[in-house]
């Protein structure tokens, strides 16, 4: 009986240790399957980061205190401008120019690589120089002359004749006259330039540009805007000095021109500048008005000392009409020399010959452009180039 009940209560633990075995690996054969090596699940990490830190450190900010914002002025240094050099400006502003007497010189090359120059292509030769204004008078003369030439030579090519019109329309611009600008100090005193001539021709235009040609060559300027007629002349002048480190004597708007001259000059001589440019109003409604305004910012002015240089600006796209009004200057001032401006804006280039010859002043510079170094001394070689449309 011992036995039984031994053998019993064996059977028992045996099979509770079985079932103990069993259960657990059933349970475990519920999950779901381990990810493999070739699966593309991405293992999900715990995101560490995001557990709390096990302690936590107060974070101690400093305190800042922000000074209240003042605005400070900015106070900009004007920076001046350096001009061009002048040397060799014709040529570098020869393109715009050539761009406007293309006309011409084609025209002209045109007639001038026939074989044999009859009597009609000379005329054509001469209409071509006409219509460029270089004028009648000249234009026959400096025609006659190539003809001469042409003859005395015999045979001829084209670049021959060219070379030799080139050399005729050179001469026809006097080459040897002084085109300098009378721009010294001497007599422990500024030189003194007037610029002259009717509205609109580029009078304040070019006096700036004379002034920055001058600061370029190493001169020192003043402007004095006696143009008080329109006050926007006087401001356009005193930018044009600020750009290049001018002074500009200024005056009420419709105040006295020739007060505004004098102190002008008067400034120069206190500061001791090299040249004083003054630009002058040019109404010409009114020529008596004109003539009594001008001669007495001369007259005015000349109790400092003679004038150096007077500078008569004309307009070149106003052609032959210019010239009429030019010589109202002339009777008025002592002009010395011209300034052709415009000359990008017009086919007329030959103008230049007919200005020096109807006045018997020299050009002595020509504006090329609205462009502040768009002035160049005038080069009568290397304006035939242009006007020719060749090579320099
Ligand atoms: N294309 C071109 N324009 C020019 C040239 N010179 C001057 N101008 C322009 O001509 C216009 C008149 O120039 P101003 O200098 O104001 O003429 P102004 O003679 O002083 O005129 P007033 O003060 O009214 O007497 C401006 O728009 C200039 O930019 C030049 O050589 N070429």
């Amino acid at each position: 009986m011992e036995y039984v009940v031994a053998a019993v209560i064996l059977l028992v633990v045996l099979v509770v240790g079985a079932v103990g075995l069993v259960v657990p690996r059933m349970r475990r054969r519920e999950l779901p399957p381990p990810p493999t090596s070739g699966s593309t699940t991405t293992l999900e990490r715990p995101p560490t980061e995001e557990l709390p830190p096990l302690i936590e450190k107060p974070v101690e900010k400093p305190v800042v205190v922000e000074p209240p914002v003042v605005e400070e002025p900015v106070v900009e240094e004007p920076v001046l401008e350096r001009p061009a050099p002048t040397a060799g400006r014709l040529v570098r502003l020869r393109a715009r120019l050539a761009r406007s007497q293309n006309a011409l010189g084609r025209g002209l090359l045109t007639v001038l690589s026939r074989d044999h120059l009859e009597e009609d292509d000379w005329e054509e030769i001469e209409d071509s120089l006409i219509t460029a204004d270089v004028g009648v008078e000249a234009t026959q003369v400096i025609v006659e002359r190539l003809r001469e030439r042409v003859r005395v030579l015999g045979t001829r090519t084209v670049a021959e004749v060219r070379e030799q019109l080139a050399e005729e329309l050179t001469a026809a611009l006097e080459p040897d006259l002084d085109r300098s600008l009378n721009t010294t100090p001497h007599d422990g005193r500024p030189s003194v330039m007037l610029v002259v001539g009717v509205n609109g021709a580029g009078k304040t235009t070019t006096c700036g540009k004379i002034g920055r040609v001058l600061i370029a060559d190493g001169r020192s300027v003043l402007f004095g805007a006696a143009d008080t007629f329109r006050a926007a002349a006087a401001e356009q002048l005193a930018t044009w000095g600020e750009r290049v480190g001018a002074e500009t004597v200024r005056g009420p708007e419709g105040g006295d021109p020739a007060s505004v001259a004098f102190d002008a000059v008067k400034r120069g001589i206190d500061v001791g500048v090299d040249t004083v440019l003054i630009d002058t109003a040019g109404r010409l409604q009114n020529k008596v008005g004109l003539m009594d305004e001008l001669g007495k910012v001369k007259r005015v002015v000349e109790k400092h000392g003679p004038v150096d240089e007077t500078l008569l600006v004309l307009d070149a796209t106003t052609g032959q009409n210019g010239l009429e009004q030019a010589r109202v200057f002339t009777e008025v001032v002592d002009v010395t020399g011209v300034v052709l401006t415009k000359l990008d804006g017009t086919a007329k280039g030959g103008i230049v010959i007919a200005v020096q010859r109807k006045l018997g002043i020299p050009v002595k510079l020509v504006g090329l452009g609205e462009g502040p170094d768009d002035l160049a001394p005038f080069e009568p070689a290397a304006f035939v180039e242009a006007l020719l449309g060749g090579d320099a």
